[in-house]
């Protein structure tokens, strides 16, 4: 349980930034990239993805990338898996943590893991039985919380059937996805209150995209609704390769930013986090998607 004026932010940088970068890094720059977040002083690191490397060719060196991280104390790496093949190649890895990702939307749930929302939920059932066998701690995606690239509108009753299967199967947290970044204050606040009818915000997170530049106003919304924990991606990186035109997370460092103003204690060096972004961007040939960043660097 958090302390009052704490925030944990889950660093999705090296798995969901990176799976839909298009310039090709070296495991030695993914392991220098999730090396850096550590030293920063981010204590949760989605460091790569046990999916079917053909779907995924930016996550096919994710055992590698797991097997030779610079473990530092205190830090949790986690991993997505979509079935138990993908839990499978996880625990052999050693990842920390794993994630079993669902959307609330059947077009996407198709076009991004091939089958629907109730097929997926019936894969995750034996990678959370096996997770649970040995102590591994399982968390919950739902996508398209606010929007799917191919439905539009999506219920906030679909969102929350997803996320209660979920956490009934034993996720200890679902992260809600705004998959393409189309969510607004206003959609935000309908979708949590609807969410906090059911749910403690405890068992939320919130994963905002920032394709039309309403991240932080959405996260904004959920920290004043008591939800503490904020997927973030250093730099700004990546995109959904099932969510075209959809771009990264929001950056690390301007959430980092927004919550320091705020009085909010994270336990990140903001410098630090700033030089990560820097060098994975530079390594990667494109500019930084952080505001705070390039003000800070200029
Ligand atoms: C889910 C599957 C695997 C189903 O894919 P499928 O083709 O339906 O799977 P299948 O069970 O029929 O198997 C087909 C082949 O895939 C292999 N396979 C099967 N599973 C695995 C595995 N785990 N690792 C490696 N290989 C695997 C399996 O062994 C077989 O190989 P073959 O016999 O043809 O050589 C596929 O659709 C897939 O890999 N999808 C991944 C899509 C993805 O990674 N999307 C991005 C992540 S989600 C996201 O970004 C959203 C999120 C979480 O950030 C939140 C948000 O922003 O909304």
């Amino acid at each position: 349980m958090k302390r009052p004026g704490e925030v944990t932010l889950v660093e999705v940088g090296p798995r969901d930034g990176l799976q839909n970068e298009a310039g090709t890094l070296t495991l030695i720059d993914k392991l220098q990239l999730i090396d850096d977040l550590g030293a920063a002083g981010l204590t949760v690191i989605e460091a790569g993805s046990f999916v079917n490397p053909r779907w995924v060719p930016q996550m096919a060196d994710s055992e590698a990338v797991f097997q030779a991280i610079n473990r530092k104390p205190g830090v949790r790496y986690s991993a997505l898996t979509p079935n138990i093949k993908g839990l499978e190649r996880a625990i052999s890895a050693g990842a920390d943590e794993v994630a079993v990702f669902a959307a609330a939307s059947e077009s996407f749930s198709h076009k991004n893991i091939n089958c629907s929302i109730d097929e997926s939920l019936a894969r995750f059932a034996p990678v959370m039985e096996q997770a649970a066998e040995r102590g591994l701690p399982v968390r919950g995606y739902v996508s398209c919380v606010l929007g799917c690239p191919y439905e539009g509108e999506v219920s906030t009753d679909a969102v929350a059937a997803v996320t209660d299967k979920l956490l009934q199967m034993g996720c200890y947290e679902v992260s809600l996805g705004d998959t393409i970044g189309t969510g607004t204050a206003g959609s935000m606040k309908a979708l949590l209150d609807r969410l906090l009818a059911d749910f403690t915000p405890d068992q939320l997170a919130v994963h905002c995209h920032d394709t039309y530049g309403q991240a932080l106003a959405n996260i904004l919304v959920a920290l004043e609704q008591g939800i503490a924990t904020i997927d973030s991606s250093v730099a700004g990186l990546g995109g959904c390769p099932y969510a075209k035109g959809a771009s990264g997370n929001v950056a690390s460092e301007d959430v980092v930013y927004m919550l320091e103003g705020m009085g909010i204690r994270t336990g990140i060096d903001l410098s630090a986090l700033v030089a990560a972004g820097n060098r994975i961007s530079a390594a990667l040939g494109r500019d930084t998607l952080s505001r705070v960043a390039r003000a800070m660097s200029a």
